[in-house]
């Protein structure tokens, strides 16, 4: 257990619950709080969860936040807060309603926890890290966002119900926004090292891709009334115990890009290595040529989705502060 280490969960619905729930399973730190628009829900899951820690021998204690200032002295906060999309619906419907929500929550972060390292997840995820950077004020490596991992379980799973084998072995990359134009990365995809291209034929490569980039849809026209929550929730708490246990790996986050594979000033996901300090370092791989172009593509969709807030005039706050 990561001794003294607070994590605030902002959200109690699905994601934000079970994020919760993984961490103090985990014993993965001694406090969580969660902070939710109702108090009592709040609460009520707090003390449930734990309750859970006990039965599972941790001693995390999980409590629900009276107000924005129980976040004070957390070393890493989560938002989840946000509206999830419904059958029919692409994540970037999401963009202007979420960008309200994520603004505000970023808001009392910098105020109240000026020191965390803040994992957002809310849709669409690329511009909502961006929203939470910009209205935090934070550095770039104390803000990042979750999908490359949640996103490369996806690829190794769709791998693995191909192959039959290998569950547990499957090394999948997928990098670019957390959308339609996601870049999984066959290429940077081994089965216990052995590459995927030695195992299935190009077709076979295809069709998981294709499935890969579907993979959040597929879920939420299943359920109906919401999207995924289980595998999410699990690989954002990959990063937060990167973090936590300044473990120094890398994985597959979303982050401003700074002179990173030759874009600026945008968020994307990119390989990052984790540590105490957040996204300590931004790795940057050798694309060949189509690889370039699909991440480019992906790169600018997401620009569009912040030149649209612009046009908006989302940023006005800030150009207020600035004066
Ligand atoms: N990054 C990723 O890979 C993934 C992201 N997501 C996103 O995570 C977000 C949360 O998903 P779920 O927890 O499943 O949804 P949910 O509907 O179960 O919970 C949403 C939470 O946001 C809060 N919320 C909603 N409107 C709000 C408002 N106006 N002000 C303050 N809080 C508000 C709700 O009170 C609730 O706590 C969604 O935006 C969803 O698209 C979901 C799965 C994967
Ligand atoms: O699909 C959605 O809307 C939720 C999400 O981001 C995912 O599960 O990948």
């Amino acid at each position: 257990m990561a001794k003294g280490k607070k994590v605030t969960v902002i959200g109690t619905g699905n994601f934000g619950s079970t994020v919760a729930f993984i961490l103090a399973m985990n014993g993965a730190c001694h406090n969580i709080v969660l902070l939710g628009r109702n108090y009592d829900v709040a609460k009520g899951k707090a003390l449930d969860m734990s309750q859970a820690a006990n039965a599972a021998r941790q001693h995390t204690i999980v409590k629900a936040a009276k107000g924005p200032e129980d976040m004070a002295a957390s070393d890493v906060v989560i938002i989840t807060a946000g509206v999830p999309r419904t059958p029919g619906m692409s994540r970037d419907d999401l963009l202007v309603k979420n960008a309200e929500i994520v603004k505000s929550y970023a808001k009392e972060i910098k105020e109240h926890a000026p020191d965390s390292i803040v994992v957002v997840v809310s849709n669409p995820l690329d511009v909502m890290t961006y929203v939470a950077l910009k209205y935090t004020g934070f550095p770039r490596e104390r803000v990042m966002g979750m999908a490359g991992i949640l996103d490369a379980a996806r690829m190794a799973h769709f791998i693995y119900e191909k192959l039959e084998y290998g569950a547990g072995q499957i090394r999948a990359t997928v990098m670019g926004g957390h959308g339609d134009t996601m870049v999984p990365l066959p290429k940077f995809t081994t089965v216990a090292g052995v590459p995927i291209e030695d195992l299935l034929d190009s077709e076979e490569i295809g069709e998981i891709v294709r499935k890969t980039r579907n993979g959040g849809a597929e879920i939420v026209n299943l359920l109906g009334d919401g999207s995924a929550y289980y595998a999410p929730a699990k690989s954002t708490t990959v990063m937060v115990e990167a973090i936590l246990k300044d473990t120094n790996q890398i994985h597959s986050c979303a982050i401003l890009l700074e002179n990173d594979y030759g874009y600026s000033g945008v968020v994307s996901g990119v390989p990052v290595m984790i540590g105490a300090g957040g996204a300590e370092k931004v790795i940057n791989m050798t694309l060949k040529p189509l690889q370039q172009k699909r991440f480019k593509n992906s790169v600018a969709s997401v620009q569009e989705m912040i030149d649209k807030l612009h046009e908006l005039d989302f940023f006005a706050e800030l150009r207020e502060e600035k004066k």
